[in-house]
């Protein structure tokens, strides 16, 4: 199954944040909280509202914070390079799905021998968030898809318009931020994408 996860963008009020995903969440398989400038108490009251608007644990990804991911019982944790290691946090907490944010092969690769369930990477287009650093393109995607073996998840830039060329680099899923949190309709957005991904029915 392809998966959309859709990724705070840490620009937004907490209510704004939750809102939007209490709209767009049965349409997405994954909600990130990304929020780098906020406490361990902020994120964990971000996990409670989304799970008060009916977004279900399994569904929220904390990033970075995989303390505040296992008090709160969520499904997963993202790890960037200055995060704990995938190997230590599965070691210590099998239950959660991690993921790892790689901008190399190496990375990737270093990720998938420490445990990690899957790898996102970018930026594969022109993307506000990464100003001034190239893009890395769909053909280092496509390679990286045979390099490791654990699933990627394309993330960058992308818009519901290059959707079908991204999924034929054999990635599993892609990952949005702006175009769908600041979009003027997030949930129109987030159908024009699972439309794209082929998906035929709206729920899980
Ligand atoms: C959070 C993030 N990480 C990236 C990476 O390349 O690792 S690009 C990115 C931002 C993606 O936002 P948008 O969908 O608005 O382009």
């Amino acid at each position: 199954m392809k998966e959309l996860h859709l990724i705070s963008t840490g620009r937004q009020s907490i209510e704004t944040f939750v809102h939007i995903s209490s709209l767009v969440h049965p349409y997405a398989h994954f909600i990130h909280i990304r929020e780098k400038h906020r406490s361990a108490k902020e994120i964990g009251m971000i996990v409670e509202k989304l799970l008060e608007a009916s977004v279900p644990a399994q569904k929220i990804i904390v990033n970075d914070r995989v303390d505040v991911a296992v008090v709160y019982g969520v499904g997963g944790v993202q790890l960037a390079h200055h995060s704990l290691s995938p190997k230590r946090t599965k070691e210590r907490f099998p239950f959660l799905r991690v993921g790892c944010s790689v901008h190399t092969f190496e990375e990737a690769k270093r990720a998938e021998n420490e445990g990690a369930d899957y790898v996102v990477f970018g930026h594969i287009y022109e993307t506000n968030c990464k100003e001034g650093v190239k893009p890395r393109g769909l053909s280092s995607l496509r390679q990286l898809t045979s390099y490791v073996r654990i699933p990627v998840i394309a993330i960058g830039g992308i818009k519901p318009s290059h959707v079908r060329d991204v999924f034929l680099t054999e990635v599993k899923g892609i990952a949005v931020m702006s175009t769908v949190f600041e979009a003027d309709d997030p949930l129109h957005m987030v159908q024009l994408y699972r439309k794209q991904m082929g998906a035929n029915t709206w729920t899980f």
